[in-house]
């Protein structure tokens, strides 16, 4: 299939393309397993955020650039040990950070749908990328686990907690506690993702999927999308749902007319709205 993405800005670590109500972000380190430093992950927010705050677009595709010169693809291996120093990982400022936390929360509250697109390997800090996306598709190379136990690191965070929603606690132990890697296949058996492609087709049914979803209705879609992380996500999962009622109040009557009443210096008459059963 032939999609006419266009480039909307350019990063030194990803891509970021748009078309047709789609946004395509894909990390382009394929010579690190797409691995990812603090600038990635700055550059990751700010392709998020920007798709977040166009309202053309309602689905967000994830991926990772590949295959590399060797053939081999990956989704992304995790954080770049390389630069990994006492305290995160350091970039180009000296400064160490652990930033893809910040984008994990992005991911999560951004109003719209979020799709992993994985290709071969989804390890470490990457495979909790694509565990906190709305959805995702494996291609049939796809390799998932984790391997924090085995290099001095660990995700206490949506990656134990919200992997053990997902997997099981059993599963979600064995995964952090063994560290093995898992092929596509035993990834759907254990639902840590939606279907598995032939890799020449997944973009292709990435695509599709963002088609089916954009002819939903994107109200509801986000309201869903609140609902499922208010489950997990404790008083941050709250606001998020309770801002959608708010924002769907915003553009009711009664509402609108608590505000015109104060700007227009009188009384606001709400004895016109029921009080509904
Ligand atoms: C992904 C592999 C299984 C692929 O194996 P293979 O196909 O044999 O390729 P390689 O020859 O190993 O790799 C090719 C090339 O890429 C380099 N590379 C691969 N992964 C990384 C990486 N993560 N960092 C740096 N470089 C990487 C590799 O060195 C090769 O380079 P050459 O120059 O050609 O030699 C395998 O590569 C693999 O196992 N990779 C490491 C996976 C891993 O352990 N990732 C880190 C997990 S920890 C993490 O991601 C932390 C995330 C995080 O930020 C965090 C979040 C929340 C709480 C805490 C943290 C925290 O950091 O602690």
């Amino acid at each position: 299939m032939s999609f006419s993405w266009q480039s909307v800005k350019s990063y030194q670590d990803i891509l970021y393309h748009k078309a047709d109500g789609i946004a395509k972000i894909t990390i382009n380190r394929p010579h690190k397993r797409n691995a990812f430093r603090p600038q990635t992950i700055f550059e990751l927010y700010d392709a998020f955020i920007d798709a977040r705050e166009d309202p053309s677009l309602g689905v967000i595709l994830l991926t990772g650039a590949g295959p590399h010169t060797d053939g081999k693809y990956a989704f992304c291996s995790g954080g770049d040990q390389s630069i990994r120093g006492e305290a995160g990982y350091v970039g180009d400022d000296g400064v160490p950070r652990l930033n893809v936390l910040d984008l994990q929360r992005l991911i999560r509250s951004i109003p719209k749908v979020v799709i992993a697109l994985v290709a071969g390997y989804a390890i470490g800090g990457g495979h909790v990328l694509h565990l906190i996306c709305d959805l995702s598709i494996a291609a049939d190379n796809a390799i998932f686990g984790q391997t924090g136990p085995k290099v001095g690191s660990f995700d206490g965070g949506f990656g134990a907690s919200y992997l053990a929603r997902v997997v099981g606690q059993k599963k979600a132990r064995e995964i952090w506690f063994l560290c093995r890697q898992y092929d596509a296949q035993a990834a759907l058996s254990m639902g840590l993702v939606n279907t598995v492609v032939p890799v020449a087709e997944l973009e292709a049914e990435g695509i599709q999927w963002a088609q089916e979803i954009l002819q939903k209705s994107p109200l509801a879609i986000r309201c869903l999308k609140a609902a499922f992380n208010a489950d997990c996500d404790g008083q941050a999962g709250i606001q998020e749902l309770a801002g959608n009622a708010t924002l769907l109040f915003y553009m009711n009557e009664e509402s609108a007319e608590g505000k015109n009443a104060f700007l227009e210096k009188r009384d606001p008459n709400f004895r016109q709205f029921p009080w509904r059963p």
